[in-house]
């Protein structure tokens, strides 16, 4: 069943557009402002939105953006008593289904609804047929797939998109990827880094030159933006750019031309733009160091990768292969990963993320390259220090390991109670398989004597609940990489 959500301070109007979704079989939800509506929004799946612009605490139209970079984007409709051309055209811009001026009438209120939810259910239906080619995009964690459902659904459009997220997240290779998934694949993609224009030159950098436009300008020169003509031209850390800059970058967005320095023709380039940055532009604009009109256009479609700390249950995966690389990279036998070395790994918190996992396991393998595995040893002292502190810190927190799941549903609903109790069981089944292996040590043939399992129940059991013995602290056999999965055997 479809979820509409009402996000209106008016109380008639809102009640008369959840009455109508309510006749019309679909759950509705009420909001009276923008930050009710972004809980709403954050507690379930929504699959349309009605929005009014004037709200008691902000323009209806600024929460745009952020809508557009959730997991399962809504189709959002805006509804206004005040027509407004302007905000029409910024709303569209910012993937607003329609725009809609109040008063409106039951007929019109059922179309809207009956035409967003068909094109949602359609658009939902494309993005789930699409093959992604990964490129080199390692990671399973449920906030990494829904970056790569991100990158399926923009991949067959042309539209712009701006990906943000911390240094080391993978900006630049989810750029990558989505040019590689993209109709333009063949063509160039043209990586331009903005901290790293020179004032002087960057006009000729971009737009190119002609032969004697400067001292210097021996011949005529393309810039970046006509090599990327027929492909993607990437903007790397684009909060970087000057406003002066962002003037030039945004007539050439608006007109698809540009002129090279010392030429009198305006040349044309049909290239699509991916945009990445670290920096906050939604704060930028507001202290006026980056332009709104600029920002809109840029962040149409928008792609938050989230920081290493957030998606543990990568590490793993990330650490293995990249060891694997590392080692192939320098000619090294294959070494192995122990246990409680990833188990530091996945206590950091990783401020450079990525980036910063790959250079410390480089470094850690450098350093003892005839080791066959990689001990906590071979790490840098202050990601050891970090987990000591943490277990030390966590030893003295009084603390309940064993809390099972409560009996409602994320909604708040009780749940039916053969659900509940298959949940209690999975809980249950899971905490004792922890429990088994810690006090086995990883020792697989110990916790089947101890639990009194045949080794295949055990297999079984544990490739169920996803546990991994490598994974599980104390236990003793370092992970070998050839033999990542000891659950498979
Ligand atoms: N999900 C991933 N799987 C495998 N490798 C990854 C992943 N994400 C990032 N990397 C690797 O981490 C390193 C940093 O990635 P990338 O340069 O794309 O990050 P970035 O966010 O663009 O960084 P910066 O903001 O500093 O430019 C690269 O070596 C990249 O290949």
């Amino acid at each position: 069943m479809a979820h509409i959500l009402v996000i209106d301070d008016d109380p008639l109007f809102r009640d008369l557009l959840l009455e109508n979704c309510s006749v019309l079989g679909f759950e509705a939800i009420g909001a009276a402002s923008i930050e009710e509506g972004k809980a709403q929004l954050a507690a379930q799946p929504i699959d349309l939105v009605f929005l009014d612009v004037r709200l008691p605490d902000g323009n209806g139209l600024d929460v745009l953006p952020s809508m557009n970079r959730l997991p399962s984007p809504p189709e959002v409709i805006i509804v206004t008593g005040m027509g407004d051309a302007n905000g029409a055209e910024l709303a569209i811009k910012n993937g607003a289904w329609n725009y809609l001026q109040k008063p409106l009438n039951r007929q019109e209120i059922i179309l809207q609804i009956k035409r967003a939810l068909e094109y949602h259910d359609k658009k939902r239906q494309c993005a789930n047929k699409v093959i992604l080619n990964r490129d080199e995009i390692i990671g399973t964690s449920a906030s990494i797939l829904s970056c790569l459902n991100q990158v399926a659904q923009c991949s067959n459009t042309d539209t712009g998109v701006l990906i943000t997220g911390e240094t080391g997240t993978g900006k630049e290779l989810f750029a990558h990827a989505i040019h590689t998934n993209s109709a333009r694949a063949h063509q160039p993609f043209v990586v331009v880094d903005c901290t790293n224009l020179p004032d002087q030159l960057v006009a000729s950098l971009l737009f190119g030159h002609a032969k004697g436009a400067f001292t210097g300008a021996d011949s005529d020169r393309q810039g970046l933006i006509e090599q990327a003509d027929g492909g993607t031209l990437f903007l790397d850390e684009i909060g970087e750019l000057s406003l002066d800059l962002q003037k030039s970058l945004l007539r050439v967005l608006q007109e698809r031309t540009f002129r090279p320095v010392g030429k009198v023709r305006e040349q044309k380039s049909d290239f699509r733009l991916i945009a990445a940055t670290n920096r906050n532009l939604e704060a930028m604009v507001q202290q006026g160091q980056f332009r709104q009109d600029l920002y809109f256009r840029l962040s149409a479609f928008t792609i938050h990768l989230p920081p290493l700390r957030e998606r543990e249950a990568d590490i793993e995966k990330l650490a293995v292969s990249f060891v694997l690389a590392i080692c192939r990279h320098h000619h090294f036998s294959i070494k192995g990963i122990l246990p409680e070395t990833l188990e530091i790994l996945k206590a950091y918190p990783w401020p450079g993320n990525i980036r910063d996992l790959r250079n410390v396991l480089e470094k850690a393998i450098l350093s003892d390259p005839s080791n066959p595995a990689i001990y906590p040893v071979h790490l840098p002292p202050e990601i050891r220090l970090h987990h000591i502190r943490s277990m030390v810190e966590s030893r003295h927190e009084p603390h309940n390991h064993f809390q099972p799941p409560p009996p409602h549903s994320p909604r708040g609903t009780i749940l039916p109670y053969k659900e509940y109790r298959r949940q209690q069981l999975d809980f249950i089944e899971k905490h004792y398989l922890q429990s088994l292996l810690q006090e086995a040590e990883g020792d697989i043939s110990t916790a089947c004597a101890m639990a009194q399992f045949s080794r295949s129940h055990l297999y079984n059991l544990l490739k169920l609940h996803s546990l991994s013995v490598a994974t599980m602290p104390g236990a003793r056999t370092p992970e070998r990489l050839s033999d990542p999965d000891p659950t498979t055997k």
